[in-house]
């Protein structure tokens, strides 16, 4: 059989894809509000789930991504979806489940082969996180579409939400970023071939011991950096606990090769969207580089972990990232301040 290419499908895959966070958030804010004293979650604060106490020992947490192929491969398509929908139960502090396959795939464009191996890959990953697949959805659609509805669970008060951050946390991002630059540099083949490996490995990566390393060192706030890079998703936190964020981009580690793929202007349409979306409310250093600014808003597919935890916490959470021998690049890379003229100063 012929090597399927996934990535033929596509001109944006991964979370790239996403609609752009301002039409997003324009949308959001005419829908009707589902108002219920159980529901402890709700899309007012742009959270990555939904949560539903049932009773004082679980909450439900309820989420879904889905998004077009990221990468040529379908079993390792299928990980990095799976991978990414999962996320957003790990970063609110919860277990996942079960899950359930949506699916987008026309057997009319593509083998059906590719249709297996995906789902193939999804159910590896959400194998590895301890959940079950329980079913799905397909639709006949061109090109492919794949990702998990997902339902996990979380002690109420052991739940961590965007909306928690407090005044003087330490913000700790537990991947590197840059995922954008080198898909992007790989469809233009100009990125190495060992650093866009090294991309989907951090895409593969489970948020899994970051999240259960945050939970044990008491973080309260977190979200996972995805399609609205670095910049939009801290923004979503300064936002809704109504902080702002200090951001130190020589703090911030990034994936090798993505700062010179966007110095030779291999950067993702995605990432001016996303910087569109910060821009009136980011304060950006005067001696601030430009590729270090672009690269904050750089869209990342199934990226780290943002966690704001007091800062004398900070230390010992960050070491047993690093022990855990799959995070050695977390680092502290700012701080929770006082609400001011911004939401976020990047220098
Ligand atoms: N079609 C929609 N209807 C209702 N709410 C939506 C819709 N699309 C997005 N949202 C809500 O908008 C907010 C932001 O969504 P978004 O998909 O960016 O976050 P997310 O679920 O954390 O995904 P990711 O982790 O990939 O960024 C969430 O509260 C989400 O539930
Ligand atoms: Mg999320």
């Amino acid at each position: 059989m012929e090597k399927i290419d996934l990535l033929k499908t596509v001109e944006y895959g991964g979370c790239s894809a996403k609609l752009s966070p301002t039409q997003l958030a324009e949308i959001l804010s005419k829908l009707p509000k589902s108002s219920d004293e159980r529901l402890l979650v709700d899309i007012d604060t742009h959270d990555d789930a939904g949560v539903y106490k049932l009773n004082d020992d679980t909450a439900l947490i309820y989420t879904t991504d889905f998004f077009p192929p990221v990468c040529s491969d379908p079993f390792e398509f299928g990980q990095i979806a799976a991978a990414n929908a999962l996320s957003d139960v790990y970063a609110m502090g919860g277990t996942p489940i079960m899950a359930l396959n949506i699916m987008m795939f026309s057997a009319d464009k593509l083998p059906v082969e590719a249709f297996a191996e995906i789902l193939q890959g999804g159910h590896d990953k959400v194998s590895e996180a301890g959940a079950l697949t329980v079913g799905g959805h397909t639709i006949d659609d061109h090109p492919p579409k794949f990702g998990l509805a997902v339902v996990g669970t979380v002690q109420p008060d052991k739940l961590i939400t965007n909306a928690k951050a407090q005044v003087g946390d330490a913000l700790i991002l537990t991947k590197p970023l840059g995922i954008g630059a080198l898909i992007a540099g790989h469809r233009e083949e100009l990125a190495k071939e060992s650093d866009y490996k090294r991309a989907l490995e951090q895409m593969k990566l489970l948020n899994k011991k970051g999240a259960e390393i945050m939970a044990k060192h008491g973080a309260k706030a977190a979200t996972d950096v995805t399609g609205f890079g670095l910049l939009g998703h801290a923004r979503e936190i300064a936002k809704a606990s109504d902080v702002s964020l200090i951001i130190l981009t020589e703090e911030i580690s990034f994936l090798p090769g993505a700062y010179e793929l966007y110095d030779d202007g291999c950067i993702p349409g995605a990432a001016f969207r996303n910087l569109d979306y910060v821009k009136s409310d980011t304060e950006f250093g005067p001696e601030l580089d430009y590729n270090l600014k672009m690269l904050c808003c750089d869209p990342q597919t199934s990226g780290g972990l943002l966690i704001s935890i007091p800062s004398e916490k900070a230390h010992d959470l960050l070491s047993d990232l690093h022990a855990s021998g799959i995070h050695d690049e977390a680092s502290i890379i700012g701080e929770v301040v006082a609400p001011g003229q911004s939401r976020i100063t990047l220098i």
